[in-house]
């Protein structure tokens, strides 16, 4: 609620990769962190996040097909509009006449603000670790010096070196919310990722450090909002102090729920005026709308946004929170499915990873493992049969090598399944069963050609999301639970 807070109407705390087709897209993912503060941590509204390779490469093209090169000014325009673009809107801008107090956020002050700020709000003018709205952080730090330079993504044909720059995340010496005016909700959307619990708990103890007292946790997402059985949930430091141990998410999540204007009259009801939201594309889209509605309606409330996404496939972010995670998880299934398939005589693993747009989690698990013959993702179209087919290499590596192990992305290959048109209750297409269709397929084969194949199939789907983030997520997670409360 730093001075953000004020974004909160607005909920500036960010960048808003949706609204984004710009080139920014062109960004590498490695570049993120700068001092220690995640960029997008409390990133506004990402309601259309999925950005695998090839749609980055092609939001790219169109967009670079929309500047004249020929204009000398075209870089400058080219900056301006991407300024334009990561421009966090200020409370001021919907409520001009909200007067600033000195932050109540200080980490040199472990002790939280007594008196109920009787004597005033402290102002530790000495302490220099607040941010200021002018920090910036860049993007892109690969100057490529040709478009044929390995993974270059130019935005003009000379491959011109572009600042991107975007705002600096973290505490700001002034807020537009007085604590004890505060009632904060959070809630959790979507599938599960390793971490939740940590936002969560950071996002708390945040609060607190800042003097707010009423905390409250809506239970299983949207849906919290509307069903009259379901009661919110009170939150403290002392609630949440152990649940970054487990896995899932105190307070439950869910897909599908009410419509943007029962959750504003639900909150309204309920005096929420600070809503933190834990979720993918859908749940950001979600808050959006609701941040566009509290507008409508003139209600000072601040909705800010915390991208989760065990897929990793946010534009702009080096790595999601959950990410490394279950890249670990993953990791355990590749190793059964090797062992397996080389204990068997012409044995053939295989194992389906999470990735709906994204071949993220099973490319990297299949790095790491160093275990993996083929990897399939869905950026990378590819056929089962034929002489370039994943059959017939699989029948080279059963003959050169005994056996072979496959990890396959549940979003790739859905050109070659019969398409369901079902959808979950957030309207979130249901992908068929790559998995399935790859193992039967490669028995088939094989019988056909009268080869033996000993054919072994792990599905770990859920068991690499459902348990507790590892050290270095927990380490992302708090910090992203803490700019949630204080950016700007
Ligand atoms: N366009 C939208 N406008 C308003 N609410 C939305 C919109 N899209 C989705 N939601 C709501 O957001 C919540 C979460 O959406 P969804 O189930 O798609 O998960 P997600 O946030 O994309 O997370 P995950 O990464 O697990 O898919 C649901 O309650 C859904 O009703
Ligand atoms: O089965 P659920 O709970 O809908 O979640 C599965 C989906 O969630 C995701 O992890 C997206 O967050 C996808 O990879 C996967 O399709
Ligand atoms: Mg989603």
């Amino acid at each position: 609620m730093g001075s953000l807070s004020l974004a909160s109407i607005t909920d500036p705390r960010t960048i808003s990769p949706s609204s984004y087709s710009s080139p920014s897209l062109q960004i590498p993912r490695h570049l993120a962190h700068s001092n220690g503060f995640f960029p997008f941590s409390s990133t506004g509204f990402l309601g259309r996040i999925t950005s695998t390779g090839p749609v980055r490469a092609e939001m790219v093209k169109q967009t670079a097909s929309a500047i004249d090169f020929s204009d000398p000014e075209w870089k400058i325009n080219y900056q301006k509009d991407f300024e334009r673009r990561f421009n966090i809107p200020r409370i001021t801008d919907v409520f001009p006449d909200a007067r600033p107090i000195p932050s109540t956020f200080c980490l040199r002050m472990r002790t939280p603000v007594s008196e109920e700020f009787a004597g005033g709000y402290p102002s530790d003018e000495e302490w220099h670790g607040y941010i200021s709205n002018s920090d910036r952080v860049l993007l892109k730090t690969i100057n490529f010096a040709s478009p044929n330079s390995a993974g270059a993504v130019c935005i003009d044909p000379a491959c011109t070196w572009v600042e991107q720059w975007v705002h600096r995340a973290g505490p700001r010496e002034k807020i537009y919310f007085k604590p004890e005016e505060v009632k904060a909700a959070i809630v959790t959307c979507g599938g599960l990722c390793p971490g939740l619990n940590d936002v969560i708990r950071q996002v708390v103890i945040t609060l607190e450090i800042y003097g707010v007292k009423s905390i409250v946790g809506i239970p299983f997402g949207y849906r919290g909002f509307s069903d009259s059985d379901l009661s919110e949930m009170p939150l403290s430091r002392k609630v949440v102090q152990n649940i970054h141990l487990s896995g899932g998410s105190l307070l439950g999540v869910s897909r599908g729920g009410p419509s943007v204007s029962d959750i504003v009259d639900r909150m309204q009801e309920k005096g929420i005026n600070m809503l933190f939201v834990l979720g993918g594309n859908g749940t950001h889209a979600g808050a959006n709308a609701i941040h566009e509605e509290c507008r409508k309606r003139k209600l000072k409330v601040a909705v800010v946004g915390v991208p989760k996404t065990i897929d990793n496939d946010i534009l702009l972010m080096d790595k999601t929170f959950g990410f490394d995670t279950a890249v670990e998880e993953a990791q355990r299934a590749i190793n059964s499915a090797y062992i397996e398939a080389h204990s068997a005589y012409h044995g053939v693993g295989i194992v389906k990873l999470m990735g709906r747009d994204s071949g993220f989690i099973a490319m990297h698990a299949s790095l790491a493992s160093g275990q993996i013959d083929i990897c399939l993702i869905p950026e990378v179209p590819f056929e089962l049969h034929g002489p370039h087919g994943v059959l017939t290499h699989l029948k080279y590596l059963i003959e050169t090598k005994g056996s072979a192990v496959v990890c396959v992305a549940e979003g790739a290959g859905q050109n070659l399944l019969q398409k369901t048109n079902a959808k979950d209750a957030s309207g979130n297409i249901v992908l068929g069963d790559i998995g399935v269709h790859i193992q039967q397929e490669t028995k088939k084969y094989f019988r056909e050609i009268g080869v033996h194949a000993d054919v072994k199939y792990i599905d770990p789907t859920y068991m690499i999301r459902a348990c507790r983030a590892n050290a270095s997520d927990g380490i992302l997670c708090a910090v992203l639970g803490q700019n949630a409360v204080s950016f700007p």
